[in-house]
């Protein structure tokens, strides 16, 4: 029987007190500050929040195309938050990111096959012939023709455009794809039919899936587990159902209350969010949620909540957190943050 510190139970991604600070001409961003949470094997964690909350920056920390100022960030077992540039190649065979468009930061010159070949090339991976079958069968599992290899990137629409981005993501057979709002600046239909591609690509291959996105209706039909995020921090997280039926952080209750049901009114149902973010230069003492918090006290205002866990793998970074909403069952759809 495999003990707790068998290969099987550790995370494929863990993240410790991880902070990211920018700094720029007006001063220093916090953008991410002391953010922890793990990653299975095969799962899909969503991170949701307003613009401006650090998803993206959390995206491109984990596969260190910025560099943390705090924490750590481990792959399975490997340290890779001080990796030398050597280091990362070897580490982008287990974590690869999607993001919104990726057709629009590849050399317009290049087909979509030699896209997809180049990871393998790079990597040393097969002869040429080799890489050509690769390129084919990767065409193939996220439902494109083998022709597609012979044509470039701006020849297919931003669906198409979006599974060749998965693809070349794919091509190393990573353990973790990073997808940074992949489905964002598609049509509803389009995205659906992306989002259903991901989940069977995660069943057939196992791949574990970090999901950022701002629509919560995505965000609630691709992931297992949401982290909730706030200027810079994770306010909560756990897993999806008890999330959307008891969000126990007066924040998440205000996103899910701004966000339309799919079986309900076509409008909000609830008050939502009341007042602007604040400025990420001037952040707020205590809880980064009190100036907009309809339930603020002068704790609030003084001393950041510590995280707590409110039921197992429920946590919570509140002062107050409400424990006895009742469940609702209906699912919710709708236009988002
Ligand atoms: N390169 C940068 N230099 C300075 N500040 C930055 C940089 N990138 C992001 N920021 C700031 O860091 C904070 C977090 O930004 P980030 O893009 O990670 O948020 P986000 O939740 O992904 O927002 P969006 O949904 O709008 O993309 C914001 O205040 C942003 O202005």
């Amino acid at each position: 029987m495999p003990s707790d510190a068998s290969p099987a139970t550790v995370p494929v991604l863990s993240v410790c007190g991880l902070s990211v600070d920018y700094a720029t001409a007006r001063g220093v961003v916090h953008a991410l500050d002391d953010v922890s949470f793990e990653l299975a094997s095969g799962e899909t964690l969503g991170i949701v929040g307003e613009s401006g909350c650090g998803k993206s920056t959390l995206a491109r920390a984990v596969v260190r195309l910025v560099d943390p100022s705090a924490g750590t960030i481990r792959l399975g077992e490997e340290d890779i938050t001080h990796a030398s540039r050597r280091q990362l190649r070897a580490a982008r065979r287990d974590i690869q990111m999607v993001l919104q468009d990726p057709a629009a930061s590849l050399d317009p010159r290049w087909t979509v096959g030699e896209l997809l070949a180049e990871p393998l090339a790079i990597h040393r991976i097969g002869s040429r012939a080799e890489r050509r079958g690769r390129v084919a069968d990767l065409l193939r599992k996220v439902g494109l023709p083998p022709e597609a290899a012979g044509r470039r990137p701006h020849e297919f629409s931003g669906g198409q455009r979006q599974r060749i981005g998965i693809a070349r993501a794919l091509a190393l057979e990573p353990k973790i794809v990073v997808l940074d709002e992949p489905v964002s600046a598609l049509d509803v239909s389009v995205q659906a039919q992306i989002l259903n591609l991901l989940t069977d690509l995660q069943r057939t291959l196992g791949v574990s899936f970090l999901f950022i996105g701002h629509d919560l209706s995505v965000v609630e039909y691709i992931s297992d587990r949401v982290a909730v995020m706030y200027l810079g921090r994770i306010v909560e997280l756990g897993d999806r159902d008890s999330l959307w039926r008891r969000p126990a952080h007066p924040y998440t209750r205000a996103l899910l209350d701004a966000a339309p049901r799919i079986d309900g009114p076509a409008v909000p149902t609830g008050p939502g969010l009341s007042g602007d973010t604040p400025s990420p230069y001037d952040l707020p003492t205590g809880c980064r949620f009190h100036t907009r918090c309809p339930i603020a006290t002068e704790l609030c205002r003084h001393e950041a909540p510590a995280t707590r866990e409110l039921s197992p793998g429920h946590l919570v970074a509140c002062h107050f957190p409400d424990t006895g909403a009742e469940p609702s069952s209906s699912a919710r759809f709708g236009s988002g943050i």
